[in-house]
């Protein structure tokens, strides 16, 4: 079953073109890792599949309930505490306090969020924390898919393995499935089970490759193996590390 389906996707910002022609699906219980160089649109396309941002052309066909986003920027509100912040995705469903409360805590823990944790301002708490805070507040409405746009590229290389493993696990283990933009094939390559590689310009998807074995099982020496191979091997990946191609040219 397909779970979103990106038909000939197109948009354009003040007249210029940022993406053309585009189609991509994610299966249902899949995870994608959308690549592509800085500038190719890939946040727009991230915004497209959220319904952030309208096409101009083509179309979106969700096959499920509930999406959540997880940004580059945590985007907390900083006058509420995590607890808060992670609870206001709650809001519209109207639930006891009772019920949200032990909502929040089941997924902070999921993040490995402390009670502690819970009680500060987004201002007390370092990058890394903040965006656990961000992928609760994802999480907490429990929704089929999960949309995520560099969300580590701010984080360290400790950090961001610990981040990418949450997602592994709220993605893969949870039967969601989900949409993960990043720049950085190695990210790509550990946690996604295909990566869809954009064309530089945004014109068209160039490609994509399913990775060889399944996200959470690849060490490091995988990854690197893996990473190593595509760049140098697959031309769908000659750009990928290119800066944006547009104001270059
Ligand atoms: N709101 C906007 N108004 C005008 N131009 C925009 C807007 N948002 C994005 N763009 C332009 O559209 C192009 C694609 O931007 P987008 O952020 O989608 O690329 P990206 O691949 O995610 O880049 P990066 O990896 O650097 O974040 C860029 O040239 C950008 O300047």
């Amino acid at each position: 079953m397909t779970a979103l389906t990106l038909d000939h996707i197109g948009h354009a910002f003040l007249g210029r073109t940022v993406l053309d022609g585009i189609s991509l699906t994610v299966e249902a219980g899949e995870l994608v890792a959308l690549v592509g160089p800085s500038g190719s649109g890939k946040s727009t396309l991230a915004h497209i599949a959220a319904g952030l941002v309208e096409a101009r052309r083509g179309r979106v066909v969700r096959d499920y309930d509930r999406h959540a986003v997880v940004f580059q920027e945590p985007r907390l509100l900083p006058w509420a505490t995590a607890a808060a912040n992670i609870a206001f995705a709650l809001k519209p469903l109207r639930l006891s306090r009772r019920i949200v409360r032990e909502r929040v805590e089941t997924v902070a823990a999921k993040v490995a969020l402390e009670r502690s944790d819970l009680a500060k301002f987004p201002a007390q708490l370092s990058g890394g924390m903040r965006q656990r805070v961000a992928i609760a507040r994802a999480l907490v409405t429990d929704p089929a898919f999960l949309i995520f746009d560099e969300p580590f590229t701010a984080l360290d290389v400790a950090l961001k393995r610990r981040m990418q493993d949450i997602v592994i696990t709220s993605v893969t283990s949870e039967s969601r499935s989900g949409l993960f933009i990043t720049h950085d094939m190695a990210e790509a390559v550990r946690i996604a089970h295909r990566i869809a590689v954009l064309d530089p310009l945004g014109r068209g998807m160039a490609g994509n490759v399913t990775v060889p074995l399944t996200p959470g099982t690849r060490d490091d020496r995988a990854v690197f193996e893996i990473a190593h191979d595509f760049l140098t091997r697959n031309p769908l990946f000659a750009h990928v590390n290119d800066m944006d191609e547009r104001r270059a040219g």
